[in-house]
């Protein structure tokens, strides 16, 4: 049975009380953290890894990031023993001390990332990202490439449907395999120690979390998304301060 350690209840959430038993499972980018100009750009507050292995000690291991990001990347900014999912759910390492668990998901073919560098170098601070399964077309520093990135990537799905889709980030397109999500993440996470028997609650800020939302809810937790619960992600670090330490004055955190 899970312990007696509650999560206060979210400002935003009309009517939520304290919460028992919860496996936390969090967004990384524009959620915990705020986003950057580019994704190596993301400021991590010195605080927030500790805070997160205090907050995993507190749920018994039940707390996980759940982002898009590869895990290294993940390694990189919070470099604390912790349950992470990456890849939107391509790579999946629930037990810190064992090895990712990687399902067996295609790459897409080269041709794609030859033709998206092509349009990236027309277009000053655009940048690709890649990833093991896929590759992002980020154009925050370059906005005029957003609908021909999208174009370019959709025709380029819809060679192989069956095995990619595109899916819309903050300023940026990603091709990724279809068999992977954050939804898949969460039901891998749900079913195996610690994160079994407990309540989830997902909180996320962009349409990538909505997958992984809803599969909390499916096992009867919440999907709380960042704007609506928290309003920032200072808001929201706030409140996992709060959870494992009750603010007295002046306790607010940076
Ligand atoms: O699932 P998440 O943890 O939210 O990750 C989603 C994507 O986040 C990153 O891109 C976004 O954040 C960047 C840094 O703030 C920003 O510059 C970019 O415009 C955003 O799209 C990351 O680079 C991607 O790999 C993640 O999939």
């Amino acid at each position: 049975m899970p312990g007696t350690f509650l999560l206060p209840p979210p400002p935003g959430v009309p009517g939520a009380g304290p919460l028992g038993g919860a496996a936390l499972l969090l967004d990384f980018d524009g959620t915990l953290v705020e986003i950057a100009p580019t994704p190596d750009a993301v400021r991590v507050p010195p605080h927030l890894p500790g805070l997160l292995r205090r907050l995993a000690d507190e749920l018994s291991g039940a707390l996980a990031v759940v982002s898009g990001r590869p895990l290294r990347d993940l390694d990189h900014f919070l470099p604390v023993p912790i349950a992470k999912a990456g890849d939107h759910g391509a790579s999946l390492r629930p037990d810190p001390a064992a090895p990712a668990l990687r399902p067996d998901l295609p790459a897409p073919p080269a041709g794609w990332r030859a033709r998206a560098a092509a349009l990236v170098a027309r277009h000053p601070g655009a940048l690709i990202e890649d990833k093991e399964h896929g590759f992002v077309i980020h154009y925050r520093q370059a906005p005029e490439l957003g609908p021909e990135a999208e174009a370019l990537l959709a025709a380029c799905v819809a060679e192989d449907p069956a095995a990619f889709a595109l899916l819309e980030a903050r300023m940026a397109w990603e091709v990724k395999p279809r068999g992977a999500s954050k939804g898949t993440a969460v039901n891998a996470l749900m079913a195996r120690p610690p994160f079994a028997g407990r309540v989830p609650v997902f909180i996320g800020d962009d349409v990538t979390d909505e997958e992984g939302m809803a599969v909390a809810r499916r096992f009867g937790g919440h999907g709380w998304r960042l704007q609506d619960a928290f309003g920032t992600p200072a808001a929201l670090r706030d409140w996992l301060a709060a959870a494992v330490a009750p603010p007295g004055p002046g306790t607010t955190t940076p």
